[in-house]
């Protein structure tokens, strides 16, 4: 069995981090030094949060939001990943809602919805509710969303579902189609991971349903009382997010109503209750407006990060980003016996290509009865999550990671908002992640609460000025050393003392593993096929990066065979290749002629 060897000063480099960044961690306070209970909660709910859920005391977040959304007034919450949240919100709702008497009944219909963006999300804030809602069984839990069985959906909301989580096209379909669904006493609205839902393009969705709710903030009173007939208190709207922007300001300023800021830099904020000038949810950020009257301003915001996540970048060669990915994955899992890592990936068939490929691709053996015995390269449980996949094989994924004490999950950004996976250590960026927010959100699948996490940004040689448009946002990373990685594998076919090398893509045990790997997916026609593919949607992936990032990520700047090799294909796929240089020109000219029309278009007014 081959062996890694780490270098001592990798450990000592490594265990001064931890050192410094759990020292970090405690200084940041996760936790509030007050209970749940001197926050105004329920003492019955206080205990749930205990003995269910083993909360002892609020997170700082929970500490200030708790007793605002109490209050009833309309909350827009920004804080870092994994602080908390989802309890922050469900907790006060609960607390009122078990208060009514006479109990609530399943006729009552809904009372409060949470909008979530994707279908794993909805999930977890569900099972969250349903151990919160433990000792409070006249109050329902439910769930809709995209992809479910629609007439079962039906009878749930027939029967009443008292806090529903929804994702917003679905919601749609039933406020329209489903008559029996009664949401005359729907008195709390809220948006979490806001931002996603209207990256989403769900922004015209979203206007749709505050219409239909009656709860878009410029109806007129009159209008709102005939929608909520029974609600005997006035609607609460709450917003919340770990990054804002534009399109979540558009958002707020429809949605509530003299909002109360949490977790948002006075200096940062411009507060306006006005609500004039509202552009629609749906438009283009790009077609947005210069808007005076923003709640947050977006551009030079500073991300807020967990203080003890270490964030790294790799710098590697196109060609050798695939062996890179590899030796790196392969040390992580050496080196701890638990240990759980997300991969983030920017398409589908590029996660089905490397789950195929890890699931199968065999350990570099040195002799024959190693080979015989077919150890595989990296000996961890693997798991993929994309949107592609049967929603019954999503769930599944979802929670067989969620309880995995050590396992690797590949998957697109499905995975990367709000979810919950508990002991995720490590997040890798193997396929850059596009705007800041979405790395933000990404690496925020780690660190979570205080915890301990690593990040690692993998960038080409080209793509370096990436970590600049980071730093805009205050998100700074420091290198990794890939080379030592490298180094400390076993060299076959090389004599064990040889130099140090100065280049990545001429390391021996790169070059070994490169050819390796190239013979393994080419031999077999469908693996081939997967890399193919892979590479193609890779490709289309690239060039539809917005705005100042398209400088950054051009696919003019690269050597589309290099890119093969980063799928182990020995050459660029031709046809595939030619489709898409074609695609390239195609672009390229309908570019000069919009700019050759643009400038007529000047020309004739001027
Ligand atoms: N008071 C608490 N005590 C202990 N654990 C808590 C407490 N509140 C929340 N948690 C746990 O912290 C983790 C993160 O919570 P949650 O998912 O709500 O974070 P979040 O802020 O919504 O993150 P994201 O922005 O990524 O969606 C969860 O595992 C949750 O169970």
């Amino acid at each position: 069995m081959e062996k890694r060897k780490r270098t001592t000063e990798e450990t000592s480099m490594d265990e001064n981090k931890v050192k410094k960044a759990m020292s970090k961690a405690e200084a940041s306070q996760v936790f509030a030094s007050c209970s749940f209970s001197s926050l105004g909660l329920h003492p019955n709910l206080c205990d749930q949060l205990r003995d269910r859920m083993g909360f002892e005391a609020p997170t700082l977040i929970q500490a200030q939001a708790i007793p605002v959304i109490l209050s009833g007034k309309h909350v827009l919450v920004n804080a870092a990943t994994g602080t908390g949240k989802t309890v922050a919100y469900l907790a006060p709702v609960i607390h009122h809602l078990q208060k009514y008497d006479p109990r609530i009944q399943r006729s009552d219909g809904t009372f409060a919805l949470v909008l979530v963006p994707t279908h794993e999300l909805c999930m977890q804030v569900y099972e969250i509710l349903q151990k919160l809602l433990h000792r409070f069984h006249w109050i329902v839990p439910g769930y809709i969303m995209g992809g479910e069985n629609r007439s079962k959906e039906k009878a749930r909301l027939r029967k009443g579902i008292s806090i529903l989580v929804a994702t917003p096209g679905r919601l749609l379909d039933h406020l329209k189609n489903t008559a029996s669904f009664v949401y005359s006493n729907l008195r709390w609205i809220i948006f979490d991971e806001a931002d996603m839902i209207l990256e989403l393009g769900f922004g015209k969705d979203i206007e749709e349903i505050l219409e239909l709710l009656g709860s878009r903030q410029n109806k007129s009173v009159s209008e709102e009382k005939q929608i909520s007939k029974i609600a005997e208190f006035q609607r609460q709207n709450l917003l919340l997010s770990a990054t804002l922007n534009d399109k979540v300001n558009n958002l707020a300023k429809i949605s509530l109503e003299n909002p109360i800021m949490i977790g948002l830099d006075d200096k940062t904020l411009q507060i306006s209750p006005s609500l004039e000038g509202l552009k629609s949810l749906g438009s283009d950020v790009e077609n947005e407006v210069e808007d005076s009257e923003k709640i947050a301003r977006s551009s030079n915001d500073e991300y807020k990060l967990p203080v003890q996540l270490f964030q790294r970048y790799v710098k590697v060669p196109c060609g050798s980003r695939l062996v890179a990915l590899l030796s790196i994955l392969k040390s992580l899992f050496e080196r701890e016996s638990s240990y759980k890592i997300v991969v983030f990936f920017s398409t589908c068939n590029a996660v089905d290509f490397h789950y195929s490929l890890l699931s199968e691709f065999p350990s570099l053996s040195k002799t024959q009865s190693e080979a015989e015995a077919l150890q595989l390269f990296l000996k961890c449980k693997l798991f993929r999550l994309h949107g592609n996949m049967k929603h019954e094989d999503r769930r599944t994924t979802f929670q067989s990671f969620k309880t995995e004490k050590s396992a690797l999950l590949l998957s697109t950004d499905v995975a990367a908002r709000g979810l919950d996976f508990p002991k995720v250590r490590c997040i890798i960026q193997y396929d850059s992640p596009g705007e800041a927010t979405e790395y933000v959100h990404r690496v925020g699948r780690t660190a979570r609460l205080g915890e301990r996490g690593d990040s690692l940004l993998f960038l080409q040689p080209v793509e370096m000025d990436y970590l600049q448009e980071l730093e805009k946002h205050g998100v700074s990373l420091t290198e990794y050393p890939l080379l030592k990685v490298f180094d400390s594998f076993p060299l076959y076919s090389q004599k064990q003392n040889v130099k140090k090398f100065v280049s990545v893509e001429m390391h021996p045990w790169v070059l070994n593993l490169q050819k390796t790997l190239e013979s393994f997916v080419t031999a077999e026609p469908k693996r081939k096929k997967l890399a193919k593919d892979a590479f193609c949607s890779w490709a289309r992936a690239y060039t539809a990066h917005r705005g100042e990032l398209k400088s950054i990520f051009m696919v003019k700047k690269l050597h589309l065979g290099h890119v093969a090799r980063s799928f182990a294909l020995k050459e660029q796929p031709s046809l595939v290749g030619q489709s898409f240089q074609i695609q390239s020109k195609k672009r390229k000219r309908d570019q000069n002629q919009k700019g050759l029309s643009k400038k007529r278009k000047g020309a004739r007014k001027s």
